[in-house]
């Protein structure tokens, strides 16, 4: 049992050395655990008992009990197992040891092979869980399934769910014939008291909240573009590890027709992807790309036939995700480092404040104005 123990700690040590559970993370866990409904079994419950010591007391400190004190003996040579593992891998440990034992209908997923599971209520943001792939659909297709603020604020939510739950890797892709067109524009107009200041400050705030969620997205994220990307939708790309596209896609920044500014990191991202040269010529004049063109210029990792994209894909995309799960995970923050995560949240703070301020301006109101009165489209 030692052995096992010290194996699993150095081995979950190694895979998490990237992560940090937060002190909210550990109280939230150790109430969960208080809280699960099926007994874990005895190896489990030592395992809990050893991190749960090492997280908030240390390395093991207390006398060895006596040969006969059977059960303290047990839980004091787990603690005492864990040797000089730092408390905060401890605590790391320990959430996701309780995140893995509770039920995907309690948590978000667990993903048993062939079975989906619909895990967020929501009609216009899908999320479901099967063969250790999480998946968020945008899913209004008769708005072409443009994203409201209370999407935003579910996608969010979404991705902080999957970075804990059991799935290997998390996918986007999008319901009907469009990917996504973006913002809706109807957000500007819907505020509940019709005041657009209110709006602009609250949705910087829902935008930086949204955006940081992809920047510190741990797992493997991969875009099924299924059909034309406009605005946000495109942008985030530059966030994604891996992106599969249809011969049907197309990628359109249109921001300065809208009086806007980019947005989700693609001011350092695009050019650091494509070059200045493309970049500018996209996020600046809003030039359309096809599939092609966003492959050529590195935006996009593969272009399907339309007619063959979901089952190539899907298939694809099914045994990658039976890769060992740690070591995605860890070559991913090899690729997207410390440094580079906190270069891209600073550019994501200084777009939104950027963004906040063109909201207000007389360029944006009169494009969102146009297509409101139908006299506009892209
Ligand atoms: C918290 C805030 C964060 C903000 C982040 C900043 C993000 C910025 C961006 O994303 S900028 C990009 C914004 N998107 C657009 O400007 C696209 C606008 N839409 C269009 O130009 C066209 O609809 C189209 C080219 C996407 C598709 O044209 P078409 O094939 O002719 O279809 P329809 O126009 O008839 O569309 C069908 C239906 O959907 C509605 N719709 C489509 N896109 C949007 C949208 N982005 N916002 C709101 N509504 C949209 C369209 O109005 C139609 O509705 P209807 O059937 O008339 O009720």
């Amino acid at each position: 049992l030692l052995q096992v123990v010290r194996f699993l700690a150095a081995r979950v040590h190694l895979g998490r050395a990237t992560m940090r559970a937060s002190q909210k993370d550990f109280d939230n866990a150790v109430k969960q655990v208080k809280l699960l409904k099926e007994d874990p079994g005895n190896e489990v419950k030592v395992k809990l008992y050893a991190l749960y010591k090492q997280a908030t007391e240390g390395s093991c400190n207390v006398p060895k009990p006596g040969v006969f004190d059977f059960i303290n003996k047990v839980k004091w040579d787990a603690w005492n197992a864990l040797g000089s593992l730092p408390k905060e891998t401890a605590r790391q440990n320990y959430v996701d040891l309780v995140s893995s034992l509770i039920p995907s209908s309690e948590a978000s997923s667990r993903g048993e092979p062939g079975t989906q599971e619909k895990l967020l209520a929501s009609e216009d943001v899908v999320v479901t869980s099967e063969d250790g792939i999480t998946k968020i659909v945008f899913n209004r297709p008769t708005k072409k399934n443009a994203i409201t603020t209370q999407m935003y604020q579910e996608i969010t939510q979404a991705l902080k769910t999957a970075s804990k739950d059991n799935s290997a890797m998390t996918v986007f892709t999008g319901n009907g014939d469009y990917y996504s067109s973006g913002n809706d524009l109807t957000n500007f107009t819907s505020t509940p008291s019709g005041n657009i200041e209110e709006f602009a400050k609250r949705g910087a705030d829902i935008l930086r909240d949204f955006v940081d969620t992809f920047i510190d997205f741990p797992k493997p994220l991969v875009a099924v573009v299924n059909g034309p990307a406009v605005g946000i939708s495109v942008t985030t790309l530059g966030l994604f590890d891996v992106v599969y596209a249809s011969d049907k896609a197309t990628f359109h920044t249109p921001f300065s027709h809208l009086g806007q500014t980019p947005e989700a990191c693609s001011s350092y991202t695009f050019p650091k992807i494509m070059g200045p040269a493309k970049a500018n010529e996209m996020l600046i004049f809003g030039k359309k790309l096809t599939a092609g063109e966003a492959y050529a210029q590195g935006l996009v990792t593969e272009v399907f036939p339309d007619s063959t994209l979901q089952k190539e894909v899907w298939a694809r995309l099914k045994a990658y995700a039976k890769l060992p799960p740690n070591a995605m995970r860890i070559s991913k923050s090899l690729i997207k480092s410390s440094s580079e995560r906190e270069k891209l949240h600073a550019v994501n703070a200084e777009e939104c404040t950027t963004l906040q301020a063109r909201w207000l301006s007389e360029e944006c109101i009169g494009a969102v104005t146009s297509f409101m009165s139908r006299k506009a489209k892209l």
